[in-house]
Parts: structure tokens; C-alpha cells; sequence
């Protein structure tokens, strides 16, 4: 039987993945030619971020080289245009005058960036971020000019600009609406990523509506429509995507926003097909990649004749590509009438999770600051899964006890674990059981999957654990420090001490970092094991702080912030409540709230107003934002109640003034209470201590958050100032072993109370703790007077961005 001619227009990213699944199918079925546009094999478009960010260069984003076509007897024209189709005689006509004929015609042209319709889009300049000529340009330009405006604050804005951030430009992204990628964020999510992104030295300007493009042959002001100019030398204009229709609209194919196909991606016209961004399903256009190797895999098993579940659109997730920030949305993430939301926000860290239903499913949710649970979500609300049965707010934590079986587990075989590379699950079990994968890394050579944004690496590890069974060796699936190291917490910090690392670079480039900056884990954490290992000699890296501990203030909804100073013990005086209420009024604080930590917070200041308001309240910080100790609750005790057995604001007053201000891997919270009774809430604290007759009880390891705990009583002592000395070893010991963000209540379980207990009671132990960490406190300063003090130190946290007017 001789083989039937399948012609592809088009050699992207959708067009060739159908290729290789028809291959996969058969390799006897067709002659196949490829008509690009562009002058290189098919590549990973996906990776241009990744090039322009410097994590990558354009050689290694290529999908198949040269050799791929040749070797699948695949005719390939690059740098050849399709201008025609000929329905009657079934020939493609390119821009050079070959004709090429088919039987099948697959259109997979992609979109072409939006170009807004204002004067001075023509100048030298200006440009789109669509392929590698544009980033090359993009590269180019960096070495000649300074200053770039990106307009759109979309997924591919943002990227472009933390690329061009990289490369040593000025960099401001233009946006019309109020939030960033407000396609795929809520308005809290976009706010915690707009400061985010503005400490890593991007400048916004939001509610901008750009109506012309100045300078003589090249660009040098952007204006806008309130009047406003901006100064730059190079305008990426990244406003969003318009599928390539021109083609199919002159061959009178059917077409609307997209080339409109059915469920099995087929035209108007029997024997030509469209996939990828050019197509138009229902309605929709998708440009994400996911979907579109959905599309690739009907449209090939289609095309081979085989029978196929047809194609009914995808619910899509994202992610964004930008190192330090982890943003995850996918399906529904706005709530309305009918659905309704679930907020976790974890505004000392940073942290926001959303999750959004509709009557028993999970339709939607939006992820900032910890993404680790988006592929899980992502996978139920494909599913479309009946969640009445699970407590939805644990939905958020790890999988595990309530949440029962492993999301993998359940996926169907041809389910796609890596969406960017198309990659489904029977192709990971496959290449396991196959060709003996048993890492990431070696799947990610066989299979492909997780080379692009690496949000599928976890899926992929539980796969190998469950797929190996007792073959899995723990010991190589170790949990690392995050996926930048192959190294666990245990590893890095011993390496740190036992060859004296000094700084977060040096620790990345002697332990063989796979990335060059790190990641929003590791970051962070790096910087606190190497303040606790070297209190004298370490320099705080303010960079590598999540954005509270940055501004040393707690960021809100609305993008103020909110401002809680010390008060010892929970002790206040007249002249305190003067201060702080005469600086609510004068900066206009919108509320004065009492702590459950028994102080007050002043919301609603603004950014640049934060140094002002530290000075006039003249108060220490209370490190509301902090992973250290926060507060020590204490109840009136003998000074005036009438069951009180102890003095507990002294107590909790001298505690706090001890443990103030160092850092710990987690936030620490104590209480003292002066009876049983205890009023304080000493039970559900990381250390809580009650007044018994003739002593003082200390209990370990409490927690009233998500997790409740009942702390367990660590021992007995008779005096406040044994308290003390138990209290700070406790403290210290957890400093030099928790992991960083490990809450005392989870490291307890994990180190065992019996451990703990015995280090704490040896005498010696306790007393070289106490040493170790008063070392670690000589060299702690208030940060509000710290900033205060210096002009630099504020000009860097607190400058204005300035527009040209
Ligand atoms: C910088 C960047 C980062 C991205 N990051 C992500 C991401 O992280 N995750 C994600 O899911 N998606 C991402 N995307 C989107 C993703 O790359 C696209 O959805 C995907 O590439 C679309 O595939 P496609 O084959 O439909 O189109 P394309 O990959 O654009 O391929 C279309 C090809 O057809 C050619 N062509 C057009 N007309 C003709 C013609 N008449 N004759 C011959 N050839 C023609 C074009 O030159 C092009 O090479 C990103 C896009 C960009 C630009
Ligand atoms: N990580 C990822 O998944 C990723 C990365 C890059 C690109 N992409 C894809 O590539 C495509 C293109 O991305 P995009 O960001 O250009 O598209 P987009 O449509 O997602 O975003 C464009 C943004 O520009 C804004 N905008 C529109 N008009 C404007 C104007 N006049 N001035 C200022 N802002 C304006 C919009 O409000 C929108 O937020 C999308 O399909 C996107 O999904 C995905
Ligand atoms: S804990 Fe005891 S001493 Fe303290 S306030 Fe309550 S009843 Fe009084
Ligand atoms: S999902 Fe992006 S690399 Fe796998």
C-alpha cells in the first residue's frame, strides 16, 4: 500500500509534537513534509524565557535537530512561508513557488504577538517576544542601552522583564489594568507578586494606557494617555497573542478568532486540519502548551485512523517562570454567586492559597509564595473530583492521612504528568520499567519530561516510588534542600561548616548548584543556616528574604502595610498608646487591632511612609514577620489576680527581652502563665510555661494554628531564672537542627520528645547551648532603628519609582 502525503504548515511546537505522536503510531503511514517559517528545527519556544534570563542558550532549547527529520524521512523547508492552498488540486504553494501535495494538510501556524495599533510601533527598537530572532535582539540590545519598557504585565511581560533585569537593565513594565496577569491572579496574589518582583528591582507602572511611541529612528519615550512619559531605549510590547489565520481565511476555510475545528481538530474542510494556537475549539484559542499537546494527540490517532476519544477542551494551569517567585492559577480562580472560595494567607511569610468551588468540586485555585500543592489541585480539578468528603483547607497540605490516596497513583495511564513537554504518565512507568530510570534526572533524559519549567518534579518522583516499590532506594529520593541541590538540609549545612562557606553563591558554586540564583526556597534557607553557623561573620543577605522580613513590616491585601512594635510581655504603658495612636492618625492607618500575641497592629501604612512611622513610635519591632521569637503572651499573674502562684509578666518581660530578634527556622511563639488556669494559652505554644506550686512547668512543641497541638511537658523547674536558661538552650537547640520553615511542633515529632528532653537536661549541653546562643544574640540589633539610621539602607527599600511627567 503505498503511503498517503501528510503535509504540516507550520514546524512550532503543536504542529511537530503531532508529528511525533503519528511516528509513535506508525512510521509506515505517511510521507510527511514540514513547511516552516522560521530558520531552525523545531525548538522549545517555551525556553526563550529561559535564554533571555541566562538559565539557557538558544543551542540547548532545540526539540529535534536536524538529524530527527532526516532520520524519519521527514522532507523539511525552513525559512519557507505557505502562502496558498489549493483545495481543488490539494497542493500548498510557499513563498519561493514550490508546490507541495497532500492528502492530509495540518495547519499549525501559532499566533503572532499583538502589536498595539499606535504611531511609532516601527522604530528601531521596538520589539516582540515571540521567537529567537526576538530574543537575540532582545540580548543584543542589552549591551548598547540601559533602559527598557516592557508593556503587558502578563505571564510573558514578566519574564521578558526578569530577563532583561538579568542582563543589567532598568526595567519597568507598562500595564493597563490594576493587577498583574490578571488572566491567571486574583487581585492579593497579584499585589504579593508585584512586591516581590519589585525587590528583585522591577519598577511598575499599572492603570497605563501607552498611546504613542516617541524618538526620531529609535525609540526613546513610550507616552501615555493621562500625559505622562516614560524614558527607554528598547520597548518589548508583550500585550497578548492573535492566532495566524490568514492562511486558512484565504483558503476559505472556516475561522473566527482561530481556525474553528471540531472535536477531532478537523476544519471546515474534510482533509485539512489545524492544532496548536491557530485553532479554535469551542470558542477557544489556547496558548499554553499543555492543551495543545492534548489536541496533538487526538489529532494524530485521528489522522492514523485510530479510533480516539475526541478532543472536549482542556482547563489549563500556569506557572510562571521567574526565579524567586512561585506563582501557580489554574481553572476557575475567581469566586462569584455560586462559587466559593478558600483563602489560606500567611502574611508574615508571604504565602496565599487559594482554592475556588462550585457546589462539591474543586474548580479553581491560585497558588503564591509555596506552590508545591498546584500539580495536585491542578489533577482534581481536571477530575473534576467530589471532594464533600475531605476537609477542604487540608487539601492544601501534602498528601497524607485525610487527604488519602496519591493523586499519581490514581492518574489514568495516558494522563499528562509533564504538560510542558507532553509527556503522560504510561511514558514515565514505561521508561522506568524499560530503560531502568530511577531519578528525575534519568527520566528527564528518556522521556523529556520536566525540562522545561520543572513543575511536574515532584509528580514525577512519587511516580518512582510507587513504580519501584521496594526497589525505590529512599536513600537516592532523598528530600533535598530544594531542586536546586541534590543535597538534603543535613548535607548543606555540614558542608557549610566543615569547609567554612561564607555566603549563599559560594555555598551554591562549591556544592555544584543546578541554577545559577538559587531558587525561593533555597535562597532563604541558605541564609539562615549560614547566620546560625556563623552569628559573628555572616552578613545578612536582605535580598534572599521573603518580603515581610525584607521591609521588616507585614505586607496587606491592598499592598499597605501593617506595623506591630514590641510590647514586652504583652505590657503596655499611656505614653506607648499616645505614640501609637498619634501615628495612626498622622499616616492615616485604617485599623488598630489587637494581636492574639496581646499588642496592638497599626494596618494600613504605606510603604514609604514605613521609616517615618518606625521613628516617631520609637518603639523596638515586634518582629511580626519574623522567623524568630514573636511574643510572649502572659497572663496578670500574682500582681493582681488572686489565683496567681508566680510573677508571669516579669517573667515573660525578661524571657522576651532574652530571645528577641535572632533568627530561628520558624517563627517561635511562648507564653507564661502564672496557675494552671492558664489564661496565656501556654498549652498550644512552642514553649509555654505554667506556675505550679513551688516552680514552673514548661511545655514543648504546642501549636493553635492549622495543625492544633497540646504542647508535652518538657520538666519541672523551681525557679524563673532556670526558665530562662531552659528556655533559651530549647530555643538554641532548635535554631541548630530544625529545617528551615519547620514549625517547633513538627520538629519535635521528628526529632522524638525523649531526644530532646535528654540534651536539654544535661547540664553541660544546656549550658554550651546557652553559650552558643548568646553568642548568636551579641550581634542582634533592632532593625527599625538600623534602617532608620541609615540613608541607604533606605533609599534601597523605600525609593518611589519615578515617572518622567
Ligand atoms: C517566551 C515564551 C514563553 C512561553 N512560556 C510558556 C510556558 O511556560 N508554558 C506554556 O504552556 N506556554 C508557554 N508559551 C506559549 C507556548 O510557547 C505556545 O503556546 C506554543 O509554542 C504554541 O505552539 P504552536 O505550535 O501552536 O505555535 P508556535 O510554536 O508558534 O509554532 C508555529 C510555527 O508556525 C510557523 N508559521 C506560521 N505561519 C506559517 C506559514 N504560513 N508557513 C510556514 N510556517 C508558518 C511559525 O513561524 C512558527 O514557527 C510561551 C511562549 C513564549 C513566546
Ligand atoms: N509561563 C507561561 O505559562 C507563559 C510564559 C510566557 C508566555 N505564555 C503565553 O504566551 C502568550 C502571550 O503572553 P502575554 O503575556 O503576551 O499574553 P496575555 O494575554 O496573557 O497577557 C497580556 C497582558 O497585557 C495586558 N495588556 C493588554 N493591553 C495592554 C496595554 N495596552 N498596555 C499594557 N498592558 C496591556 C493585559 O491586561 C494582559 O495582562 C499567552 O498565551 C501566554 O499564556 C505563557
Ligand atoms: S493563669 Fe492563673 S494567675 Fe494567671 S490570670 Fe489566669 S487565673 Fe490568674
Ligand atoms: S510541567 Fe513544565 S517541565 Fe514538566
Amino acid at each position: 500500500m503505498s503511503k498517503k502525503r501528510l503535509v504540516l504548515v507550520g514546524n512550532g511546537m503543536a504542529g511537530v509534537k503531532t508529528i511525533e505522536e503519528v511516528l509513535e503510531i506508525s512510521k509506515d503511514l505517511f510521507d510527511i513534509t514540514i513547511i516552516g517559517e522560521e530558520p531552525y528545527p523545531n525548538y522549545n519556544r517555551i525556553l526563550l524565557s529561559k535564554v533571555l534570563q541566562g538559565d539557557t542558550t538558544v543551542e540547548d532549547i532545540t526539540l529535534n535537530d536536524w538529524s530527527w527529520y532526516k532520520d524519519n524521512n521527514i522532507q523539511l523547508y525552513t525559512n519557507e512561508k505557505a502562502v496558498q492552498i489549493d483545495i481543488e488540486k490539494r497542493v500548498v504553494v510557499t513563498n519561493t513557488g514550490t508546490l507541495i501535495s497532500y492528502d492530509k494538510l495540518i495547519l499549525a501556524t501559532g499566533s503572532r504577538p499583538f502589536i498595539l495599533p499606535i504611531p511609532g510601533t516601527d522604530k528601531e527598537g521596538v520589539t516582540t517576544f515571540r521567537d529567537i530572532k526576538d530574543t537575540d535582539e532582545m540580548l543584543a540590545a542589552s549591551k548598547l542601552y540601559h533602559k527598557a519598557a516592557v508593556i503587558g504585565g502578563g505571564l510573558l511581560g514578566l519574564e521578558a522583564a526578569r530577563g532583561l533585569l538579568n542582563l543589567g537593565m532598568d526595567v519597568t513594565v507598562v500595564h493597563l489594568g490594576s493587577s498583574l496577569m490578571d488572566r491567571q491572579l486574583d487581585e492579593t496574589a497579584a499585589a504579593l507578586l508585584k512586591a516581590e518582583l519589585e525587590n528583585q528591582g522591577m519598577k511598575f507602572l499599572l492603570q497605563k494606557n501607552t498611546t504613542e511611541i516617541l524618538g526620531d529612528e529609535r525609540v526613546k519615550r513610550l507616552k501615555f494617555s493621562d500625559g505622562d512619559e516614560l524614558d527607554c531605549d528598547l520597548v518589548v510590547m508583550s500585550v497578548g497573542i492573535l492566532p495566524n489565520i490568514e492562511l486558512a481565511k484565504n483558503t476559505g476555510l472556516a475561522a473566527n478568532r482561530g481556525i474553528i475545528v471540531n472535536d477531532f481538530l478537523q476544519t471546515s474542510e474534510p482533509n485539512i486540519y489545524a492544532v496548536g494556537e491557530c485553532a479554535e475549539h469551542q470558542g477557544i484559542a489556547y496558548g499554553l502548551v499543555a492543551p495543545l499537546f492534548e489536541q496533538a494527540k487526538v489529532l494524530a490517532k485521528d489522522i492514523c485512523g485510530l479510533e480516539t476519544e475526541p478532543y472536549k477542551g482542556s482547563i489549563v494551569s500556569t506557572q510562571l517562570k521567574v526565579s524567586g517567585v512561585e506563582v501557580f492559577s489554574a481553572g476557575e480562580f475567581i469566586e462569584d454567586g455560586n462559587k466559593k472560595a478558600l483563602r489560606v494567607f500567611d502574611e508574615q511569610d508571604g504565602i496565599y492559597k487559594k482554592m475556588v468551588f462550585y457546589e462539591k468540586k474543586l474548580v479553581g485555585a491560585v497558588l503564591f509564595g509555596d506552590s508545591r500543592e498546584g500539580n495536585r489541585l491542578f489533577s482534581m480539578i481536571k477530575k473534576r473530583a467530589d471532594i464533600s468528603d475531605t476537609v477542604k483547607v487540608s487539601l492544601l497540605q501534602p498528601v497524607s492521612g485525610e487527604t488519602g490516596e496519591s493523586i499519581v497513583s490514581s492518574m489514568a495511564s495516558d494522563e499528562i504528568i509533564c504538560g510542558c513537554n507532553g509527556v503522560s504518565k504510561g511514558k514515565i512507568v514505561q521508561a522506568i520499567h524499560e530503560q531502568g530510570c530511577t531519578s528525575v534526572e534519568s527520566i528527564k533524559a528518556c522521556t523529556s519530561a520536566c525540562r522545561s519549567c520543572g513543575g511536574c518534579k515532584s509528580m514525577i518522583s512519587e511516580l518512582l516510588e510507587i513504580t519501584l516499590g521496594d526497589n525505590f532506594d529512599a536513600s537516592a529520593h532523598k528530600e533535598t534542600l530544594c531542586g536546586c541541590t541534590t543535597l538534603s538540609r543535613d548535607e548543606v549545612v555540614e558542608e557549610i561548616r566543615e569547609k567554612k562557606l561564607m555566603h549563599t553563591r559560594e555555598v551554591m558554586n562549591v556544592l555544584g548548584w543546578k541554577t545559577s540564583d538559587g531558587c525561593s526556597k533555597c535562597r532563604p534557607a541558605l541564609n539562615y543556616y549560614l547566620g546560625m553557623i556563623h552569628p559573628l561573620e555572616y552578613e545578612d543577605e536582605n535580598e534572599s528574604r521573603y518580603v515581610n522580613e525584607r521591609l521588616h513590616a507585614n505586607i496587606q491585601k491592598d499592598g499597605s502595610f501593617g506595623v506591630v512594635p514590641r510590647m514586652y510581655g504583652g505590657v503596655t504603658s499611656s505614653d506607648q498608646l499616645r505614640k501609637i495612636a498619634d501615628v495612626a492618625d498622622k499616616y492615616n492607618a485604617k485599623l488598630l487591632k489587637i494581636t492574639g500575641g496581646q499588642r496592638i497592629d497599626i494596618f494600613g501604612i504605606e510603604k514609604d511612609d514605613l521609616p517615618k512611622v518606625w521613628e516617631e513610635l520609637d518603639m523596638p519591632s515586634g518582629y511580626a514577620y519574623g522567623k524568630t521569637l514573636r511574643t510572649v503572651k502572659t497572663c496578670v499573674g500574682e500582681t493582681f489576680c488572686r489565683f496567681g502562684t508566680q510573677d508571669s509578666m516579669s517573667l515573660g518581660i525578661a524571657l522576651e527581652k532574652r530571645l528577641e530578634r535572632v533568627g530561628s527556622p520558624h517563627k517561635f511563639k511562648m507564653a507564661v502563665s502564672a496557675c494552671p488556669r492558664n489564661c496565656a494559652e501556654s498549652g498550644i505554644k512552642d514553649f509555654g510555661v505554667v506556675g505550679v506550686e513551688g516552680g514552673f512547668e514548661m511545655y514543648v512543641g504546642g501549636n493553635g494554628g492549622t495543625h492544633l497541638r497540646a504542647a508535652d511537658l518538657l520538666g519541672k523547674v523551681k525557679s524563673a531564672e532556670e526558665v530562662i536558661e531552659y528556655a533559651s538552650a530549647y530555643f538554641q537547640y532548635y535554631r541548630e537542627t530544625g529545617i528551615y520553615l519547620e514549625r517547633t511542633s513538627k520538629w519535635l515529632e521528628r526529632m522524638g520528645l525523649e531526644n530532646i528532653k535528654a540534651i536539654i537536661e544535661d547540664q553541660k549541653q544546656r549550658k554550651e547551648l546557652n553559650e552558643r546562643l548568646e553568642l548568636a544574640l551579641s550581634v542582634q540589633e533592632d532593625p527599625w532603628k538600623k534602617i532608620i539610621r541609615s540613608e541607604k539602607l533606605k533609599n534601597e527599600l523605600f525609593e518611589r519609582v519615578t515617572v518622567q511627567q
